[in-house]
């Protein structure tokens, strides 16, 4: 597996974030980085994202992802800020290829079998699933897996501390991604403490082994 995915799937927990501008990327890099996570995946989805994804990278601690990418164009513009890996709701073959080309991972959004067929077609072995809660769940990532054994998945939408174990119990999960911990009103809020503390609490959920055993 490429060694992003790998090092995604030892983290196994990927903050989504709506961040805008440069000091609030900062502050969020160090939010995270204090938590003990140091990863996220950056959307598109404010004016200031792209400055707010270049001033994460600039953090070399903090492996950096740009998310609701939906255009090959964006794919460059994200890469162009230091993206190191892309996620996106959907599966959309110019940007797939976009990524490819760049030699950035790519996560698409898969819900269905048929998005899978295409996922593998294009030579993925990791993909989303999104929105896992409205697709199913976890039993959604186990229906899917039978006949696709060898894809993992990072279950997002809907997901939390309180059913992060009944995804991360699963094989096909490499990790699960979710904005609980970096919900946007916190960040306008500033209370950076407190999404630090959703972090760690994240981190601690993640390393606790009895889910194994669930
Ligand atoms: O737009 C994208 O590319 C996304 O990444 C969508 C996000 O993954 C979900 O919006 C996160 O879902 P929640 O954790 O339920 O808030």
């Amino acid at each position: 597996m490429d060694p992003v995915l790998d090092r995604i799937g030892e983290l196994r927990v990927v903050p989504v974030v709506v961040v805008d501008g440069a000091d609030e990327g900062a502050r969020l890099a160090d939010s995270l980085v204090a938590g003990g996570l140091p990863v996220a995946e950056v959307t598109l989805r404010t004016p200031g994202a792209l400055a707010a994804l270049e001033a994460v990278a600039a953090q070399p601690d903090v492996l950096v992802g740009a998310g609701t990418v939906v255009t090959a164009a964006q794919v460059d513009q994200v890469v162009e800020a230091g993206a190191r890996f892309l996620v996106s709701p959907g599966l959309f073959e110019p940007v797939v290829r976009r990524a490819q080309e760049r030699g950035v991972p790519i996560l698409p959004g898969v819900a269905t079998a048929s998005d899978l067929m295409r996922a593998v077609d294009l030579g993925l072995d990791v993909v989303k699933l999104f929105p896992a809660s409205v697709v199913g769940g976890p039993a959604a990532v186990k229906a899917l897996s039978g006949p696709f054994p060898q894809m993992r998945f990072m279950p997002t939408g809907g997901v939390s501390a309180a059913n992060l174990h009944d995804y991360l119990a699963l094989d096909a999960v490499l990790a699960a991604g979710g904005s609980w911990m970096v919900d946007r009103a916190l960040v306008t809020a500033g209370d950076w403490a407190e999404i630090t503390r959703r972090t760690r609490e994240a981190v601690g959920l993640a390393a606790d082994p009895s889910y194994r055993e669930a």
